[in-house]
């Protein structure tokens, strides 16, 4: 199988230390079950028709060789050794399994993220977001069980195997015999375990599907709601939920006829064996009783393995669908940029740039300068491309048609996780985590100070309302920023922009989510930032356009610098 020999490549010392310690394991338990026949021979004074010879034979030879003689007491201490042997190596090869299980997620989960943050923005945003949190959680949890699966279906061979050996030592013909049937009902089985695999392939898909439409409708509800329009977005979620229904179904109806059949065919095979090993051989009663003990462990144990093939089977579609995933990340990673460290001195300037998406053409043929410690501001119809230019000297999307040159030094040579770094950007959209309002600011940089965070409150405006919380800048945000105003929202990201003192402080429509009060509030903070950093801003309002040295129009994919930047409306 194709996810065995995976898991083998990927974890190959996990692998070995739990086939060995189970295979260990499983001797100790058939070596314990063996000795218990002659045990039982010594003990019953010699009714040595209970075993055959050779189980006897084999054991007495190995003591023989062990210098140890073969009375009940060295007999039971070989019993208790290997059971104790059994239980340590098979809580060893569990605890190892357990581990390599966490560690299939984990590294699922971090390649996935990795591969995610450095892939190209276009494919990013071509993601859904449903889809992409399916893989962190089912997918990788699936994936990382399929493990576990593949663990219990080696340890069941082992056993199986072993109680084979003990079987044919004590009759080989009937030992054969009852593999021969045995493997004959479970080839007939075999249709349950590729059924399961079908079914596990729908549930990932379904899943996906579902993850998926969830996200996207719960981030839209609130007006489909408001239009009572939520009723098509109801019906789609139920005919997802219904199909995740029915591939569950699927997967269980195998799973248990599976199971019930096993057990059925079984019991027929070993009452048959019963019958002709009375009948037709004409064995011992005493003989066909232990036979019949271990053989239905065996062929427990291999029915049991078959039970564990499926669920590895139903659990493997999961984990190629976030290989998948993982794979398709990786291959759009974002094309690598220069080395040379950005400087922020003359300023940006854009030469003669074109870009399109998927062939439709938006840019065509701009120029701009964006002079150091100047304020600069982009107006223009939406949609004519005013983000697409950003995202280019941001160098989140590249071109060939054109050149960005900072401070003369083209995009392309420079170290652009460097040159990202110094720059400050507040988006229109305000999603704040659920978390402190300096968790906020800082996101995770335990390279920021809360003096930091503080300093940047203050510079954004936002200190005055802070302030005036019980606790301060400790205070949950809530949901989406939700127990802050939109305008007490917009300037917890502006902090955010600010608090790495970046030298190009970007502002993509950073106030028109506001109602107009909060908008002049806020907008004139903003212009008074341009005291202090070079500023690129995308607005329509005269606070900004008017503290402006420069306004661009973008106008049918072309800039025209604007000559009267107080008045400049789209
Ligand atoms: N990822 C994308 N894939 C395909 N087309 C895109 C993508 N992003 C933007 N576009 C298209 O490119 C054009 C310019 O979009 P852009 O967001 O740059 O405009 P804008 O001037 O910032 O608009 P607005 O003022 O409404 O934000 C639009 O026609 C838009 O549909």
């Amino acid at each position: 199988m194709r996810l065995i020999k995976e898991f083998i490549n990927q974890y190959p010392l996990q692998c070995l230390l739990v086939c060995v310690s189970l295979t260990v394991a499983s001797v100790a338990e058939g070596l314990s079950i063996s000795t218990l026949l002659p045990l039982l021979t010594i003990a019953t004074n010699g009714s040595s028709s209970l075993v055959s010879h050779k189980t006897s034979d084999f054991l007495s030879e190995g003591l023989h060789w062990l210098s140890i003689s073969p009375t009940i007491g060295t007999m039971i201490s070989i019993v208790a050794v290997g059971l104790v042997l059994k239980a340590g190596l098979t809580l060893f090869a569990y605890r190892q399994v357990g581990y390599t299980v966490a560690a299939i997620a984990t590294d699922g989960r971090l390649n996935f993220l990795r591969a995610l943050s450095s892939s190209r923005w276009e494919y990013f945003l071509s993601q859904r977001t449903g889809r992409l949190s399916n893989t962190i959680s089912t997918e990788a949890t699936n994936s990382a069980e399929a493990f576990q699966s593949m663990a219990n279906f080696a340890a069941l061979i082992s056993q199986a195997t072993v109680f084979l050996i003990v079987a044919l030592l004590i009759n080989w013909k009937i030992a054969a015999l009852a593999m021969v049937v045995g493997s004959l009902v479970f080839g007939v089985l075999k249709i349950m375990v590729s059924i399961s695999r079908e079914a596990g392939g729908r549930q990932s898909n379904a899943f996906q599907q579902l993850m998926a439409l969830l996200t996207d409708s719960l981030s839209s509800l609130k007006p489909l709601k408001s239009m009572a329009r939520e009723g098509q977005i109801d019906r789609m979620l139920e005919r997802q939920t219904r199909e995740l229904n029915s591939a569950l179904r699927m997967r269980v109806l195998a799973q248990e006829s599976l199971k019930a059949l096993q057990e059925l065919l079984i019991g027929i095979v070993l009452i048959v064996g019963v019958a002709a090993s009375l009948l037709v051989w004409n064995l011992q009663l005493s003989e066909i009783m232990v036979l019949t003990i271990v053989l239905a462990r065996m062929l427990t144990r291999l029915s049991k393995v078959q039970q564990e093939y499926q669920k590895l089977a139903s659990r493997e579609a999961f984990y190629w669908a976030m290989k998948e995933q993982i794979q398709n990340a990786r291959a759009a990673r974002e094309a690598e940029f220069g080395e040379r460290k950005p400087t922020l001195e003359k300023g940006v300037t854009v030469e003669h740039m074109s870009f399109g998406y998927e062939g439709r053409s938006v840019l065509r043929d701009v120029n701009i300068e964006i002079p150091a410690g100047e304020f600069t501001t982009l107006i223009g119809f939406s949609g004519a491309g005013k983000t697409t230019l950003i995202d280019l000297i941001i160098g989140l999307l590249r071109t060939e048609q054109g050149r960005i040159l900072i401070d003369g030094v083209p995009i392309d040579d420079i170290d652009i996780r460097a040159w990202r770094s110094m720059i400050g950007y507040v988006p229109q959209d305000t999603i704040l985590l659920n978390d402190s309002i300096y968790n906020n600011v800082v996101v995770g940089d335990e390279n920021l100070s809360e003096d930091a965070a503080i300093d940047a409150l203050k510079r954004a405006g936002a200190w005055d309302f802070i302030s005036g919380l019980t606790q301060g800048i400790h205070t949950n945000v809530g949901e989406h920023g939700g127990r802050l105003s939109g305008g007490q929202r917009q300037r917890v990201v502006i902090a955010r922009a600010l608090v790495h003192r970046p030298r190009l402080l970007i502002l993509d429509e950073a106030t028109s989510a506001l109602d107009p009060e909060t908008e002049a509030a806020v907008s004139a903070t903003l212009a008074d930032l341009g005291k202090d950093y070079t500023v690129l801003a995308v607005s329509h309002r005269t606070a900004l356009t008017e503290r402006s040295s420069r306004v661009y129009r973008l106008d049918q994919g072309t800039a025209r610098l604007t000559e009267v930047p107080a008045r400049a409306s789209a």
